[in-house]
């Protein structure tokens, strides 16, 4: 694929086996990703599915580097990421966001919204014009600006996760990785949430890894499609391609599982 923003290839993640750490000394390397080669394409989304324990999270924490991959490569917009240190990822951290499932837990409880999405603004030198800034973030997910005021608990779980978009977009990053962002909200609250981020990913051109086990908001949102098994890419490819002829035993059964007015929606309506 020419324009890659990121390619991987052979990337291995090790980590300390939490299972089996001892009461002296260190715990024995675990390997959870086994050898993984694919690439996200500039301005897409690609889902990352797989049943529980697959290693999607894992694989989203190596891309941005809260992980330090143990073999093979991360390529990120040219640049090899594999091993560089913390201070030379700082610099790059503004392109590489995050929305995390609970923002429940990520939105700190004693900050006000205002003061949440200005935090990475300031922190990457654009505090001027703040309150522009947290107004504009505000406006892009359909919220209020006197939410500004707010703190996380006087919210609903779709706000909480707008908030937590407009707080990963306020810096107009290249990448956001989304993990399971919808998982713990109801289902028009999950539309919604999926709606926006479509929008937001086609008018900011953004590339998007968007985690999920549930391969019906896989189908709707994304482009591409990867899918994990025991920490190893079992099948990947255009989504349409995937769903149309796949590949894969493992794929196949987690197309089965969707239930059916999601996939024949067409046909039970045409019916
Ligand atoms: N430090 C660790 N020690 C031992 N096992 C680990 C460690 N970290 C992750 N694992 C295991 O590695 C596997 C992959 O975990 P990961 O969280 O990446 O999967 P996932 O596909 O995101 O799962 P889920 O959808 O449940 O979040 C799991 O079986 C997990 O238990």
């Amino acid at each position: 694929m020419a324009d890659a923003l990121f390619k991987v290839s052979g990337l291995k993640v090790a980590l300390p086996d939490m299972t089996r750490k001892p009461l002296v000394g260190s715990a024995p390397l675990v390997e959870i990703l086994k050898g993984l080669d694919f690439e996200l394409p500039r301005r897409t989304v690609t889902g990352i599915v797989g049943e529980s324990g697959s290693g999607k999270s894992t694989l989203g924490r190596a891309l941005v580097r809260l992980i330090e991959p143990s073999a093979g490569s991360v390529t990120f917009d040219g640049r090899d990421i594999t091993h560089l240190q913390e201070a030379e990822l700082r610099p790059l951290r503004r392109n590489l966001q995050m929305i995390f499932q609970d923002p429940m837990s990520s939105l700190n409880p004693r900050r006000t919204i205002g003061a949440i999405i200005a935090a990475p603004l300031k922190q990457n030198g654009l505090g001027d014009n703040v309150q522009r800034r947290v107004d504009d973030a505000l406006d892009r997910v359909g919220l209020p600006r006197s939410f500004a005021g707010r703190y996380r608990h006087e919210l609903s779980g779709g706000q909480r996760q707008r908030v937590g978009i407009a707080r990963a977009l306020a810096l107009s990053p290249d990448f956001v990785l989304a993990d399971e962002i919808v998982s713990g909200l109801d289902v028009s609250t999950q539309a919604q949430i999926l709606t926006l981020l479509e929008k937001l990913a086609d008018e900011m051109g953004l590339t998007v890894a968007f985690i999920s086990h549930d391969l019906s908001v896989i189908r709707r949102l994304c482009r591409q499609v990867i899918v994990m098994r025991n920490g190893e890419i079992v099948e990947q490819g255009p989504t349409d391609a995937l769903f149309a002829d796949p590949k894969h035993a493992y794929t196949r059964d987690l197309i089965a599982a969707i239930p059916l007015p999601e996939i024949d929606g067409d046909w039970l309506k045409a019916g």
